[in-house]
């Protein structure tokens, strides 16, 4: 697992850092590492580096120290560089000394078309950790007449570092080199960042330095290890009972896609209790499928909730497994009889784990407001409020614990917003949460294998969630291949 800190926390560990290292040294190592990133772009991008040319977009502060000393690196490959400063008043005195000694060329205001044309890379030194807001006037115009790529210092400028939000001109960056840790931007906006390069800056970040870290991003090693090979000694009931509450007479296609993506994504038994018994039945004869939850038998978790209907019976289906005291995926239908009847989880014991699953509409009619912006802060804020993990499904679903630990999981392709693929992910939960999974970890696989589900199934087309669920199988033996390559799985 991969931490991700805000910037309050970089900024701490960086001051710590810098109160016992020579003065620009953590800086010059950072500037080091931006222009060795430069001139693999410029080689990739035009086939060499001595003689090309890069201009520099320089802020007020050290992130705009980076790129100067990184400039500085670069002209002593013999690469010509240009630097616009955008502050010249503010710009780092000890960065631009460097520049200048270098033969880099301040670039005046009339120039800047000429530089922005001519340019085979751009680097955004304008803002970094400090950064508020989008693009100023002076930095946007510079960019809007970039056309070649940009590496981006530390975070792609005019992006929110703390919540990947753009709200104006931003930087959109080709590659960008980030320092010390990786900041939830990376992780929150991907497409703003382009390739990221970490540069390890020794900063005391992690739990043992006290500093936990703000978001986490599962590898593939985390996913894989929640499908563990069944054993000699496994037998149906070890893997877990997966129980399926769900659908309708009227709506049996949601009971048929969850009751189908527990079976297809683990080995346990898998129960379904409904009206849709027959549905099930007619398309997964391995599940144990009965007419009501009263039915049903033991079960070591449920997934309940999608076609189960907002009336009485579905809420009197849900308060039903709320007080069987085993884990409880809560989705679709389920989310919002707890947002109209909340008296219903007055059947769940405190200690029986609940994961919430909304999409923005649910968790708006949940707690009263959509996510806005900060989506980690939302998502963290239900899951305190309501004591459950809260899957916060989006372009990066956000899984959040009521300790504050939150998720960030992969990109999901755009094709996963289609219909039942929801009950899908609450089927594939469902089977993790009965094999007795933590249920934050759980709720992180099931978004990780759904996700990569979809990508196998669209292929780059539409798709549908029936053929979703029958890309599980192969989304797992992906996950467990790159964990045996050792990838990451980023
Ligand atoms: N601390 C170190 O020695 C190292 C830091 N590194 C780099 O430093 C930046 C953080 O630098 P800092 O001086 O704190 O601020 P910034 O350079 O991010 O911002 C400067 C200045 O810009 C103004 N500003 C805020 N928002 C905007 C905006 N949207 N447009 C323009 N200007 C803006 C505001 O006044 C800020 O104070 C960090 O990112 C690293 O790049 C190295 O990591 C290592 C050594
Ligand atoms: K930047």
């Amino acid at each position: 697992m991969r931490g991700v800190w805000t910037t309050a926390g970089v900024r701490e560990a960086e001051d710590e850092v810098l109160a016992r290292t020579p003065d620009g040294a953590l800086m010059q190592r950072a500037a080091h590492a931006v222009a060795r990133r430069a001139a693999a772009m410029l080689t990739e991008h035009t086939g060499g580096v001595s003689g090309r040319r890069v201009l520099l977009v320089v802020g007020a502060g050290n992130n705009g120290g980076d790129a100067l000393w990184a400039g500085a690196f670069l002209r002593n490959r013999g690469v010509g560089v240009g630097a616009v400063l955008l502050a010249p008043e503010k710009a780092h005195a000890a960065g631009l000394a460097a520049f200048r000694r270098s033969g880099g060329r301040v670039v005046s205001e009339s120039d800047v078309p000429q530089w922005t044309e001519r340019a085979e890379l751009v680097v955004d030194g304008v803002v970094g950790i400090s950064a508020r807001g989008p693009l100023r006037p002076a930095a946007a115009d510079v960019f809007d007449r970039v056309t070649a790529p940009v590496l981006a210092v530390d975070l792609p400028s005019g992006v929110d570092p703390d919540t990947g939000a753009v709200d104006g001109p931003a930087v959109h960056a080709t590659a960008t080199v980030t320092f010390g840790a990786r900041k939830p931007v990376h992780l929150l906006n991907p497409g703003r960042c382009g390739d990221v390069t970490l540069v390890d800056l020794g900063l005391p970040l992690g739990a043992e330095h006290g500093r936990s870290p703000e978001l986490r991003q599962l590898d593939v090693a985390d996913v894989a290890a929640a499908w563990p090979v069944p054993g000699p000694e496994d037998d149906k009931y070890t893997q877990g009972v997966a129980g399926i509450a769900a659908g309708s007479a009227t709506y049996p296609g949601a009971a048929v896609l969850a009751a189908g993506a527990a079976v297809r994504a683990t080995s346990g038994m898998v129960r379904y209790a409904g009206p849709a018994a027959d549905e099930v039945r007619s398309w997964w004869p391995e599940v144990v499928a009965t007419g009501s939850v009263a039915d049903a038998g033991r079960v070591q978790a449920w997934a309940a909730g999608p076609g189960l209907g907002t009336g009485r019976d579905g809420c009197d289906v849900l308060a039903h497994v709320l007080g069987q005291g085993v884990p409880v995926c809560a989705d679709a239908d389920a989310i919002t009889l707890v947002a109209t009847r909340p008296e219903v989880l007055d059947a769940r014991d405190p200690d029986t784990p609940l994961v919430l699953t909304p999409h923005d509409g649910e968790f708006a009619r949940l707690t009263g407001d959509r996510p806005g912006a900060d989506r980690v802060a939302a998502a963290r804020a239900a899951a305190r409020r309501f004591d459950a993990v809260v899957l916060l499904k989006g372009h990066h679903t956000l899984v959040a614990a009521p300790d504050g630990r939150v998720l960030v999981n992969r990109p999901r392709g755009a094709w996963l917003a289609t219909a039942g693929s929801g009950d899908v992910l609450s089927g594939i939960l469902g089977g993790l949460l009965a094999a007795g999974l933590d249920p934050w970890l759980a709720a992180g696989a099931a978004a990780d294998v759904h996700a990569r589900a979809g990508e196998i199934a669209a292929a780059g087309v539409p798709t549908s969630a029936s053929q979703v669920l029958m890309a599980v199988p192969e989304a797992i033996r992906q996950v467990r291949a790159l964990c045996d390559d050792g990838s990451s799985g980023a």
